[in-house]
């Protein structure tokens, strides 16, 4: 029987530090590391980010569109990706934000939560934009594989606001909603359940919202959006021991030297460290 991925992560966290590592090959970055704009060139960076990292950090976050971009050739190298990060000891996180009614969503759901699928990820993120209800299929299929959910509910992205700030009838926000939806999904959990929410890291004091919600959080926005590590306990509170913060860009730019990419991602490592430990 597979351990739960809430487990599981809080282990890694716990033994390598909370930092999620993005894999985003933007154009610009293929660019910039003197590499061409093509699978050739897509297989590289993937490959270089994986070999530089995953056997330190806790989890690496493949960013599935700059994969897609590809078409089916870009989809085998994120498939490679995924089993050589895991195969080096990091969680994956496949950001792929999906979302759609519950019958097509269990389709998302086989695809990368089910174990024998070749896409396989440790979680997934998704949008519950069309009713949080519409992921059932895939907290069903995360718990019958041991992964996880990160379901976005406050986004780093300033235009998130209009969506997740409004306020329902009942008088409840609508990002808030989604964060009681996870904690009722984590109830009676330990250490940490399995279904997360995306909060980002830019977003300021956080204080009028719950969000210790009994699984992880993981937090875009440092680095490449103007967040920092200090900046985390402002932002989270005591929930803080529970982020898992992303960096992608802000490493990913230190490239193509493994090296220079290793001690990118120790000094945010370094940094999380402590501004966690000061709470
Ligand atoms: O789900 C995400 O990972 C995500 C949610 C969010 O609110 N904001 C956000 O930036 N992201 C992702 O996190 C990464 C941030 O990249 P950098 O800004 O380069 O560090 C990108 O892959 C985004 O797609």
């Amino acid at each position: 029987m597979t351990e739960p991925f809430g487990t599981r992560l809080r282990r890694a966290m716990d033994e390598r530090g909370p930092l999620c590592v993005g894999v985003d090959p933007h154009a610009s970055l293929l660019a910039e590391w003197g590499l061409d704009d093509d699978v050739a060139g897509l297989e590289r960076f993937s490959r270089t980010v994986v070999e530089a990292v995953a056997d330190r950090v806790a989890v690496l976050k493949p960013q599935s569109a700059f994969f897609e971009r590809f078409g089916s050739r870009g989809v085998a190298v994120l498939e490679k990706s995924v089993a050589e990060a895991r195969a080096a000891g990091a969680l994956v996180v496949m950001d792929a934000k999906r979302g759609d009614i519950g019958s097509t969503m269990a389709a998302y759901a086989e695809s990368f939560l089910h174990r024998d699928a070749p896409l396989f990820s440790d979680a997934l993120t998704v949008s519950p934009y069309l009713g949080y209800g519409s992921l059932k299929p895939a907290v069903d299929m995360a718990r019958e594989h041991g992964a996880g959910l990160f379901v976005l509910a406050l986004t780093s992205n300033p235009e998130g606001a209009e969506v997740q700030h409004a306020v329902r009838g009942d008088g409840r926000g609508v990002g808030a909603t989604m964060l009681a939806h996870l904690a009722a999904e984590n109830a009676g959990e330990e250490p940490l359940g399995s279904f997360g929410a995306v909060v980002g890291a830019t977003l300021g004091d956080l204080s009028s919202y719950d969000l210790e919600i009994g699984g992880p959080l993981l937090a875009p926005g440092i680095g490449a959006q103007g967040a920092t590590p200090a900046d985390l306990p402002g932002v989270f509170g005591r929930a803080v021991r529970n982020v898992v913060p992303n960096v992608s860009r802000g490493v990913l730019r230190h490239g193509p030297d493994a090296g220079a990419l290793r001690a990118s991602a120790e000094r945010f490592a370094e940094e999380i460290r402590a501004a966690v430990a000061a709470v």
